[in-house]
C-alpha cells in the first residue's frame, strides 16, 4: 500500500500532531526513557501514524514518525515503528470508533496492573472520564496481536477509554490521539489518588446511578461545545 495524493496533507498533519503529543507523556510524568507511545488513525484509510521505536522523546519529529498499514507494515518512514504497532493496529481494525491509541507504564496505574486489580470508581473524576472502574486486561507478551486482542476484548465490555494490561501497563483509546493522551493523563491521576485513599482507609464507592449521571454530563455537557 502507498500513500495516495489525496491523503498526503492529512498524513503530514498527523505526523505533526502525533510527534507533538508525545511531549504530554513526559510533561505529565507518564513515561521514563522511551517507554511509551502515541499513534493516530488516518481517517478513511487503513493507515496509522506512530512513534518510531526506541527514539528519545526530545528527538521525535514529524519527519521520523512512521506510517503503517493496519497490519502493522511500514508504508512510509525511515525508522522501525513502535514495538506496539501490531497491538495498536489490531485496535484500529476492530474498534472503528477509535482514532488514537496511547501506551504508557505510568507508575500508579501500572502498580494496579501489576496486581491485576481494576481501579474502583470512587472518584467523580473516574466516573466522568471512565464511566466506572478502570478495567484490567489479560497478561499478554509483546510481539503479536495478543496485546491488541486483550485491549479490544476488555474495552468492548466497558465504557472506559483505558485498560490496565496485567503485569504490563496502560493502553488508552480515544476518538482522537489527543483524547487518548488525555485518558492516559487522567488514568494515572485517578490511579494515584485511589492508591493513596486505600492507604488511608476504605474508599467509598459511588452509586451506579450517580456514576451514569456524572459520565453523561462530562461526556456530553462539560467544557465548550
Ligand atoms: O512496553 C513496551 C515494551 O515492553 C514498549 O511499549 C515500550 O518500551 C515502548 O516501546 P517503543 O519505543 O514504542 O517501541
Amino acid at each position: 500500500m502507498s500513500i495516495t495524493a489525496d491523503v498526503v496533507d492529512t498524513v503530514l498533519g498527523l505526523r505533526r500532531e502525533v510527534a507533538g503529543l508525545h511531549r504530554h507523556l513526559t510533561d505529565y510524568g507518564l513515561v521514563v526513557w522511551t517507554a511509551g507511545n502515541v499513534s493516530a488513525r488516518v481517517p478513511g484509510h487503513d493507515l496509522l501514524v506512530i512513534k518510531p521505536s526506541g527514539v528519545a522523546y526530545d528527538d521525535l519529529t514529524p519527519e521520523n514518525m512512521v506510517v503503517c498499514d493496519l497490519d502493522g507494515r511500514v508504508v512510509e518512514g525511515e525508522h522501525a515503528p513502535s514495538s506496539d504497532t501490531e497491538a495498536q493496529a489490531y485496535v484500529y481494525r476492530h474498534l472503528p470508533h477509535v482514532g488514537g491509541v496511547v501506551h504508557t507504564h505510568s507508575t500508579f496505574a501500572t502498580a494496579w496492573a501489576a496486581r491485576g486489580e481494576p481501579v474502583p470508581c470512587v472518584l467523580t473524576m473516574c466516573a466522568d472520564e471512565f464511566g466506572g472502574e478502570i478495567p484490567v486486561g489479560p497478561f499478554a507478551i509483546i510481539g503479536d496481536d495478543s496485546i491488541g486482542r486483550g485491549i479490544v476484548e476488555t474495552l468492548r465490555g466497558s465504557r472506559s477509554p483505558a485498560v490496565l494490561m496485567r503485569n504490563h501497563g496502560v493502553f488508552t483509546v480515544g476518538p482522537t490521539a489527543r483524547a487518548a493522551v488525555k485518558a492516559a493523563v487522567m488514568c494515572e491521576d485517578v490511579a494515584r489518588t485511589v492508591h493513596h485513599a486505600r492507604a488511608l482507609g476504605t474508599p467509598v464507592p459511588i452509586e451506579q446511578s450517580a456514576v451514569d449521571a456524572l459520565f453523561d454530563r462530562y461526556q456530553n455537557v462539560y467544557g465548550q461545545r
